[in-house]
């Protein structure tokens, strides 16, 4: 069930978007494609189980108001999740702070200043929370993930990190992460990372877990983990290739190389840089921001939902998903506003 279609309440279920809502027959479906052979048949059904297995979590991501919303890992892992957040809760310091505004935009504040903005046990836990309230939040469209006290985030705090250097710790936590940042990559908004100072280790990590990043004059984002004896962990290696390339991730992984702005936007990890005679940052990203989410919430959730489905699904899959999408906005409130406006595009 997808949480836009709520928005659309009607007893007309003859709609395109209810016979979405209700799962009835739709004209692509699985018997629509031929399967030529036993071994394709078997590869195909191998991408169609890792397709659901991530759609149904896309879907989660963007409909069902669950709390668990789009997660990674299934209910085995929630025992371990208890483990690690008890454990979590040992190092306490700073805040995950969350700001909704009426213009539908979010603002959450990585605080740790003292420690610049390194993430201690408790800002892991309260990030999970502000991700929860986030995939509840009906009339959002977008997202700013900053720092405090102008710098970014320079990763975990290290001591946590030293007392809980334990491999099967490290690996709770790693797995803690992961979830509760792709659970954020899938939130149903469209979210940018303002990097002012530094995002360093985890922090450059947290960077790729946003659909964009816009850096400020003097920024850096390094993924310092190889001086550290470590790779990224909390998905940042995975999520970082598919944004420079495989390529441009070695040399940023191998070489720990330091991305100013400049460099940042020729690989693609930066989205742009912030004027510094324009005004505050917050204030410029919001401004940026802005540019995409214009109109209904409804849509905007529907946009973002059709393209987090064509970044993670198989095509199939994707187009099953991008028609279901299609199917809660046709015919749908803004829909038929734009119509009845008879709307130009001049
Ligand atoms: C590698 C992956 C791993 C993960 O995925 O979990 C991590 O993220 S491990 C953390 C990776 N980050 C680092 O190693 C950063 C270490 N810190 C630095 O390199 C510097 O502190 C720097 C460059 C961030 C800032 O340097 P600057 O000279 O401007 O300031 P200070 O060094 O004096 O730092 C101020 C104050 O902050 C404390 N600090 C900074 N980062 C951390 C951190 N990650 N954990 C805990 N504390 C941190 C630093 O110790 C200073 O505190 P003070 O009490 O004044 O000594």
């Amino acid at each position: 069930m997808l949480l836009v279609t709520s928005h659309y309440k009607s007893p007309n279920v003859t709609k395109p978007w209810h016979l979405a809502q209700h799962n009835k027959a739709l004209p692509l479906n699985d018997r629509s494609v031929p399967r030529v052979t036993l071994g394709r048949r078997y590869s195909r059904m191998a991408l169609c189980c890792i397709g659901r297995r991530l759609l149904g979590n896309a879907h989660n991501a963007l409909g069902t108001p669950s709390r668990r919303g789009g997660a990674l890992y299934g209910s085995a892992y929630r025992v371990q999740e208890e483990e690690i957040r008890q454990k979590l809760q040992g190092f306490p310091g700073g805040s995950i702070r969350l700001v909704k505004q009426d213009s539908g935009i979010a603002v959450m504040t990585v605080s740790n200043p003292a420690r610049m903005n390194a993430f201690s046990g408790t800002m892991m836990l309260e990030l999970q929370d502000r991700v929860s309230e986030l995939e509840q939040w009906a009339d959002g469209k977008g997202l700013i993930v900053h720092g405090d006290a102008g710098t970014f985030c320079s990763g975990s705090d290290l001591n946590a990190v030293r007392a809980i250097s334990d491999p099967q710790d490290g690996m709770k936590m790693c797995m803690f992460m992961q979830n509760v940042l792709t659970r954020l990559l899938r939130l149903p908004l469209i979210s940018v990372a303002l990097v002012e100072g530094r995002a360093l280790g985890g922090g450059a990590e947290l960077t790729t877990a946003c659909d964009f990043r816009l850096m400020t004059v003097g920024s850096e984002i390094r993924f310092v983990h190889k001086h550290m004896g470590l790779v990224p962990g909390w998905g940042g290696a995975a999520r970082l290739v598919r944004i420079v390339g495989s390529g441009n991730a070695l040399k940023l992984l191998g070489g720990a190389w330091k991305v100013d702005p400049e460099y940042g936007e020729r690989i693609g990890l930066s989205d742009g840089t912030l004027d510094p005679e324009a005004g505050a940052a917050l204030g410029q990203a919001e401004r940026w921001l802005g540019g995409l989410t214009g109109g209904p919430a409804p849509v905007i959730q529907a946009v973002k939902k059709v393209v987090l489905s064509g970044r993670e699904l198989p095509l199939e899959d994707a187009l099953r998903t991008e028609r279901d999408v299609f199917g809660t906005v046709w015919g749908g409130p803004a829909n038929l506003e734009a119509l009845a406006n008879k709307s130009k595009h001049k």
